[in-house]
């Protein structure tokens, strides 16, 4: 097999973990009485306690498992150490190399591996891992050099046989949960880290997938990595694989060494592994309290306090004082070295281009939204075409264009607010995770999906203007079609840019649609269409003038009636509407203007898109639920 190793693009330095006395509480109200150990239950504080005096040692070269029961706070370990504690007091000493730990130093030298897999559903392994790296390697490289380094890290996680399958997820089918865990890590591998801390990396992995998983860890900290993962109850062929094992218990540590002395250890305390088990979930199990009944919870509360104890008494040995050597040299590097300006490597303009085409590329290969979306403009065009089929030019057909004129503003901005609302809570899936990764820039993101979609919101409001126009019998002129065109493209981009950001301040889909929808209610009724703008008191009437629904329903009005004459038939010339100009008085839109019209809707779409912008740089876009 060849080697990840074989390419290094960037210097990796070994680096030793020293955690000293880590405990981390956070505020909780209405917290309950209970037994336990720890987790305290302090009304007055209303503290609970995660990881309370955690000590140990991961150095380079070596995999840390941090083991224990649900709970017991492996992944607030690893978050704490990852810096990504959102909450909560941190206290005890973190070092790198001997040199107290800092968020920028951690991010510089580690690389993090969640527990749950936020990936492109549509993109293939291969291009998952060759946008990654074209997004987070030096710019020096060329093509060719990337795709090796991509295709060594394929080769590395055993997944060359998927290169050219998609990943899929939740609602496409793609690669299994094992290879998509794998490919997790290869992302991060690709960022060649000297630390390597991964969350469960084995969970909903059959014991077979995970025994080749954490070999190759286990080749990876071999060469000149530290690695820390959290497991639940390893299989013993995988526990073998660890250079050394944290036990933790309701977040303190029961063991802390190496993995070949941890029966001896529990044996010396009374507590030897029984003939034919494994030593993981015999320990495990006797480090869990179990609080299915009050005996068994005070039963086993009884001997993690044992643990627990035997361990504070005995485990001084073990664990007290860094052996890590401190130089002057390696500390100057640490600070340094975290804080060296990153030359070379991707800039705004490389990572906008890299994500405008992974963009571009994503809804392309999304064949069934892309059908979706067409039949939606096409559908909706068709409707207005079959309804509104063959307008006359009489009184009748006056009010019948307005009508056309009103409900083109409408229809298909409404189904495309909740179809970009959708997509940018899809969106959130993965995007928080790699904004947190510093995988790319806030704004890099933001104007490269603008621009990549773009041709689509052109494509769409063709299909949708397009038919309609004709099948309608509205003036067939190149100069009013385009000029419809133009207001109906520009509209439904202001509904675009309103609906981008609404997803981006509110929380969820539900949130986000319903104030969208709001939004849409109350500029459609001020639109001039149920009332007459002059009829309107100045208490509404401002919102007849910002709304781009009023305005791109002028407009429309004021192209296709400009310069038309209606046929009386049977009714009085006294009563009659004859010219273009009566007509538009009917809806208060004579003396307006097209160009106070674009200008009101090119105002719209900077509006909302300068609130779209400051929301998604300013509010976490973390994804529902999270
Ligand atoms: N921000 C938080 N607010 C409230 N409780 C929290 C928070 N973070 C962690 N906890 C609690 O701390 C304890 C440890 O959680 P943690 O997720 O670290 O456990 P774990 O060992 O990783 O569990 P699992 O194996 O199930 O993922 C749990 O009781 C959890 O509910």
């Amino acid at each position: 097999m060849t080697s990840v190793y074989n390419i290094e693009f960037s210097i990796k330095h070994s680096i030793d973990i020293n955690v000293e006395n880590l405990s981390y509480v956070i505020d909780q109200p209405n917290i309950t009485t209970s037994r336990l150990p720890c987790h305290t239950t302090d009304h007055s504080a209303t503290t609970k306690t995660i990881l309370d005096g955690v000590s140990f040692q991961a150095k380079c070269g070596q995999m840390l498992a941090i083991m224990g029961s649900s709970g017991s706070g492996k992944t607030s370990l690893l978050n704490v150490l990852a810096c990504k504690n959102s909450t909560g007091t941190v206290t005890g000493d973190i070092e790198l190399n001997g040199v107290k730990h800092t968020k920028h130093m951690i991010e510089h030298f580690s690389a993090y591996v969640r527990q749950d897999d936020r990936l492109l559903q549509f993109l293939s392994v291969k291009e998952t891992l060759m946008f990654v790296a074209q997004l987070k390697l030096p710019t020096k490289l060329s093509r060719v050099e990337i795709v090796r380094k991509v295709d060594e890290v394929i080769a590395e996680l055993g997944l060359s046989h998927v290169t050219a399958t998609r990943v899929g997820g939740a609602n496409i089918r793609g690669i299994s949960g094992g290879e998509r865990r794998r490919v997790s890590i290869g992302i991060q591998l690709l960022m060649d880290p000297s630390i390597l801390l991964l969350d469960e990396p084995t969970s909903g992995l059959d014991s077979f997938t995970a025994h080749h998983l954490i070999q190759t860890l286990s080749r990876l900290a071999k060469n000149q990595r530290t690695i820390l993962l959290s497991i639940h109850q390893p299989r013993s062929d995988i526990f073998e694989l660890f250079d050394k094992v944290l036990v933790l218990s309701v977040g303190q540590t029961v063991y802390y060494g190496e993995t070949r002395t941890m029966v001896d250890y529990f044996t010396r305390l009374g507590y030897p592994c029984p003939e034919l088990t494994n030593p993981s979930d015999y320990y495990m199990d006797l480090a869990t309290i179990d609080a299915t009944t009050d005996e068994t919870e005070s039963r086993t509360t009884e001997v993690v306090e044992n643990l627990l104890e035997a361990y504070r008494r005995q485990g001084e040995e073990v664990h007290t004082g860094s052996d890590t050597e401190v130089n002057q040299h390696i500390k100057e590097y640490m600070i340094e070295g975290a804080t060296e300006i990153q030359v070379g490597y991707p800039g705004f303009f490389h990572q906008f281009t890299v994500l405008a085409r992974r963009h571009f590329k994503n809804t392309v290969i999304n064949q069934w939204a892309l059908i979706v979306q067409t039949f939606e403009a096409v559908f909706m065009s068709l409707v207005l075409g079959v309804v509104f089929w063959e307008l006359t030019l009489d009184q009748r057909g006056i009010r019948d264009r307005y009508g056309f004129m009103f409900m083109i503003t409408m229809m298909y901005p409404f189904t495309n607010t909740l179809d970009v609302i959708g997509q940018c809570h899809e969106e959130r899936k993965y995007l928080y995770f790699e904004l947190e990764d510093k995988l790319y820039g806030y704004f890099a993101y933001y104007f490269s999906k603008i621009i990549a979609e773009l041709p689509f919101h052109f494509l769409f409001v063709s299909l949708y203007f397009t038919p309609a126009y004709f099948m309608t019998g509205l003036q067939v002129d190149v100069i009013i079609f385009f000029t419809m065109f133009g207001i109906v493209l520009l509209l439904v981009y202001v509904t675009r840019s309103w609906a981008l950001a609404m997803a981006m301040i509110f929380p969820n889909y539900t949130l986000s649609s319903t104030v969208s929808n709001i939004l849409l209610a109350l500029f459609s009724v001020c639109s001039g269409f149920y009332v007459n703008l002059e009829s309107m008191h100045s208490g509404t009437r401002w919102m007849a003038d910002v709304s781009p629904i009023r305005w791109a329903f002028d407009s429309l009005s004021l192209v296709e009636y400009g310069n038309v004459t209606f046929a009386c038939g049977q009714i009085d010339p006294r009563y009659c509407i004859k010219t273009g100009e009566e007509a538009l008085k009917l809806y208060g839109f004579d003396g307006d203007q097209v160009w106070m019209a674009v200008v009101i809707l090119l105002g719209n779409i900077c509006g909302y898109q300068l609130m779209a912008i400051l929301a998604f740089r300013f509010i976490p876009q973390k994804p529902y639920g999270f």
